[in-house]
């Protein structure tokens, strides 16, 4: 999409509130034509080149009127810029942010969280300030027509003659801020290079110390200071020289005037009223100049923009960021949205489907996933999960255990092959596969600044005890006594921070507090000693009733409680048993199994 069409999409998004923005803004910037005609006239009766037709109060009075005028006019433009303003930017951020939830987790956002929050925040704004500078540039440049005309009507050669050399120095000094924007965008980069280390420093403190890197470090960091003092200094003298060209503009221009008009007023062919209209329109006309030139930066900037959030979109067309899609700002939109009853529908369908989709058996068919960064993955898997089985899938390092997993789940988007449930192939696992269906937990759980018991129950209600009975099949019981505010103590990055094993026992505590026909654990037991995985795995067996359960693990305790193993192998199940049958057949199960033993 070209970023004129962008534009022009997000323009049609609500073209009554951009057309009442274009207007009040067009009155704004048009409204100075009055006072510099009022101020000619009062000038001319000075020097009583013409009669005042109301007299000097009757002009005060016009000049207060128009001011008041305009300041009216700024509070209404204020208002239709605001309105219009943040219904594009909640579109951009509303439209981007749908897509990113429709993917699937693995590959949700091509970039850190912290680089995606930046794209959602200053490409958002950029975008919003170029369509807004659009009004202004369409209001200034009907001022700077109907002020020449006037002005040309006076003295043509006057007008052509000071205007001609200003239009010049201004534009030339906005070409030179494109580059400008270079030095900007180089002394922003260099500014977060030099954030990115502090808060690295701060993060790796021990591995610094432990790897004795101290020196290298400051020396990295010294060299990080001087690229930003570099580029930071040629930022600011380029904005300074442009500022101080700008801000002179009116200055020099003012003095062409007087140097032109002092042999025409000589003659009488120029009055003082008409060196006073060329004054107070030059200030006005050399904005226009600037701020046409700012729409043009705005402009270039919105069109990195554009390939940013598309470039978020990975892959899907830029389209997606313009769909017209209802925002429910106000109290009458809110109530009167469709999405509430479709809602309800939803969650009735949902239920519905789930009192039938007793989970019975899942069936994977040919599942292939290949990362396309590294060409690795997994291929062909096929794979049938009985209802109340227990299977263990178990391999190598780097083997595709975990990716096996995500990939049934619809956390990473499968390339080839289907997962039945019940005999029904599923269309969108990542929709599908989530509580009250299956509950899962990842290898490197995540945990929020909050407390315990909201970490667990992630808005759940508490309510029979389900909350204790999650801690005590999760084996949490003992920390949970000894922090000193129990579930109400604070954890995650903010908070007490927790070991590894407490973490994941968290996450499990997390996944059996809902109710689910499916638990699936990723390496739960990484972390955790054989002693506290034995208990884990008896208390999760005397609890879980009939739920099936799909444990990715190399430990014994797993294994041994397992109705069967899955040997993953270079992306491929290399063979399948229970431990007593792959104790006899595979090489593979054997070194895993007795590799632990020794
Ligand atoms: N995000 C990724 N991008 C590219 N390649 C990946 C990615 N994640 C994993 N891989 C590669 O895919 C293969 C399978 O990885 P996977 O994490 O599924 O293995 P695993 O058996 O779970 O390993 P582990 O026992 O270490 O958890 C590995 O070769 C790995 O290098």
């Amino acid at each position: 999409m070209s970023t004129l069409t962008f534009l022009w999409k997000l323009i049609m998004y609500r073209p009554y509130r951009y057309s009442a923005n274009a207007v009040a803004w067009t009155l704004i910037y048009l409204a100075p034509i009055a006072p510099g005609l009022i101020t000619k006239q009062f000038f001319d009766s000075l020097t009583g080149e013409s009669a005042v037709a109301y007299g000097t109060w009757g002009i005060i009075a016009l000049l207060l009127g128009a001011a008041v005028a305009r300041v009216m006019l700024i509070i209404v433009g204020f208002i239709t810029d605001v309105q219009f303003r943040f219904r594009m930017g909640m579109l951009l951020r509303r439209n981007v942010l749908e897509h990113v939830l429709k993917q699937p987790g693995a590959r949700a956002i091509p970039c850190s969280p912290g680089e995606a929050i930046s794209h959602f925040r200053d490409d958002v704004d950029q975008t919003e300030e170029a369509v807004s500078w659009s009004v202004d540039s369409f209001g200034m440049t009907c001022f700077a027509a109907v002020s020449c005309f006037i002005l040309i009507r006076i003295d043509a050669q006057m007008t052509l003659f000071v205007f001609l050399p200003l239009v010049l120095v201004v534009t030339a000094a906005q070409l030179a801020t494109s580059r400008l924007q270079k030095y900007r965008a180089a002394s922003r980069e260099a500014t977060s290079k030099v954030t990115g280390a502090i808060s690295e420093m701060f993060g790796n403190v021990q591995a610094i110390q432990v790897a004795g890197a101290e020196h290298r470090v400051a020396q990295r960091f010294r060299r990080l200071g001087d690229e930003r003092r570099k580029t930071m200094l040629k930022d600011r003298l380029m904005t300074e020289v442009l500022d101080s060209i700008f801000s002179n503009s009116v200055n020099l221009g003012t003095g062409l005037i007087l140097l032109l008009a002092a042999q025409k007023m000589r003659d009488g062919s120029f009055s003082v009223g008409d060196f006073a209209v060329f004054v107070y329109y030059l200030t006005f006309v050399t904005q226009f100049i600037t701020n046409f030139g700012k729409f043009l930066t705005f402009f270039k900037q919105m069109s990195v923009a554009l390939d940013r959030l598309t470039a978020l979109l990975q892959g899907a067309s830029a389209k997606v960021l313009t769909v017209f899609n209802p925002l429910y700002l106000s109290k009458g939109e809110r109530n009167a949205r469709p999405a509430k009853a479709e809602g309800v529908k939803l969650e009735n369908a949902i239920s519905a489907r789930v009192d039938e989709s007793r989970l019975d058996r899942i069936e994977l068919n040919g599942l292939s996933y290949r990362y396309p960064d590294t060409g690795r993955g997994i291929r062909n898997i096929n794979l049938t999960l009985e209802r109340g089985s227990f299977t263990v899938i178990t391999g190598t390092i780097g083997s595709g255990k975990t990716t096996l997993v995500r990939a049934l789940l619809g956390l990473l988007p499968v390339t080839e092959g289907t997962v039945r449930w019940n005999g029904r192939i599923v269309e969108d696992l990542g929709a599908f596969f989530i509580p009250p269906r299956s509950a899962y937990t990842a290898q490197m759980p995540r945990l929020y600044s909050d407390t315990l018991r909201n970490n667990i129950l992630l808005g759940l209600s508490e309510h029979d005890g389900n909350l204790a009975r999650a801690i005590h099949a999760a084996v949490m019981e003992y920390d949970v006594e000894h922090l000193q505010l129990g579930l109400d103590t604070m954890i995650g990055p903010r908070g007490v921070k927790l070991s590894g094993g407490q973490a994941q026992r968290t996450a499990a505590a997390r996944m059996l507090v809902r109710d689910a026909e499916l638990y699936v654990f990723d390496d739960l037991s990484s972390a955790l000693d054989v002693e506290t995985e034995q208990k884990l795995w008896d208390r999760l067996f005397a609890a879980r009733g009939d739920a099936t359960c799909l444990v990715v693990s190399h430990r014994k305790a797993a294994l041994a409680h397992a109705d069967q193993i899955i040997v993953m192998e270079d992306g491929r199940i290399e063979a399948e048993g229970t431990a007593e049958q792959l104790l006899q057949s595979s090489d593979s199960f054997r070194k895993l199994w007795f590799g632990e033993a020794s």
